[in-house]
């Protein structure tokens, strides 16, 4: 895979449904099982929100996807929250869950597993309620532009941005990927946060017909990011996929987390 062009030619046959299939249901996300990749991404998720410095007006996903678990600890800071995706499908599948359509992918073991991190005995149908009421926008997105968002916001007014297994799944090489890295930072204040997982060594990934590829990433390519991206990592964290969460829809090696702050000069 060569250039932007014939990534975006690839995003063509993604298929929402099989994506969620080979990723959202166990083993992967397996809530009896703290050692599951999913508990993981959200207690890392949940202990960053948890510290209180992460909050303000407006949040923003970048590349959600068809899936919501990435927000459920940042939304609760933030008066708005504005997901963002490439495909109309993935667009519509978001709809499709915020307007409680029938058919649409049921999010509630996830709510319920972050109720119980947070531990103030919520019911979990509150808490999903609160999100579908608090998503401002579901929009388009392109990160290899200099504007990702184009006109919708500008430059420098964002103050969290939340990003999981987009920049790696979309970039033809390691110079798009920084590239990509700078037009999302670009949207953030001076100081704004930004919340990123991302998936370590892995070449491709399977979503229905789709066989798309990824720009290998190592942890030390990504500190190197973002400190290109002048942004200073406060978190990061690795996880290693064990044999039992290998299930034959990716390469994937590990996933990181990090937590990081844009220069507050920039
Ligand atoms: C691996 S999925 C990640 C979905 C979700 N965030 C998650 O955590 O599972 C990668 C996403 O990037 C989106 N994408 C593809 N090309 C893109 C581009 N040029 N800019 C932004 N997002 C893009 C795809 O539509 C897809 O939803």
């Amino acid at each position: 895979m060569s250039s932007i062009q014939a990534v975006a030619e690839s995003y063509r046959l993604f298929n929402p449904r099989a994506y969620l299939q080979n990723n959202y249901v166990p083993p992967r996300a397996d809530f009896t099982s703290d050692d599951s990749i999913m508990c993981w991404k959200l207690r890392r998720l949940h202990e960053a929100c948890a510290k209180g410095e992460i909050k303000g007006r407006i949040l923003v996903d970048i590349g959600s996807g068809p899936t919501i678990y990435q927000l459920l600890s940042a939304f609760e800071h933030f008066q708005e929250t504005i997901m963002t995706d490439y495909l109309e499908v993935n667009r519509q599948e978001l709809k499709m869950w915020l307007n409680n359509q029938p058919g649409a992918f049921d999010w509630s073991p996830y709510f319920e597993h972050v109720c119980k991190l947070e531990g103030k005995g919520e019911p979990w149908k509150d808490k999903q309620k609160r999100l579908q009421t608090r998503v401002s926008r579901v929009i388009p997105v392109d990160i290899h532009k200099s504007s990702p968002l184009g006109g919708e916001l500008a430059p420098g007014s964002v103050d969290c941005l939340v990003s999981s297994f987009c920049l790696e799944a979309c970039s033809p090489n390691l110079e798009a990927f920084q590239k990509a890295l700078e037009n999302v930072v670009t949207l953030l204040k001076p100081q704004g946060h930004f919340l990123w997982i991302g998936a370590l060594e892995e070449s491709y990934y399977l979503a229905g017909e789709a066989r798309l590829s990824v720009v290998p990433v190592t942890e030390d390519i990504v500190k190197k990011a973002l400190c290109t991206a002048k942004c200073v990592v406060r978190e990061f964290s690795t996880y290693v996929i064990p044999p039992s969460m290998k299930v034959g829809v990716d390469d994937v090696t590990g996933i990181f987390f990090v937590w990081a702050q844009k220069n507050a000069s920039k």
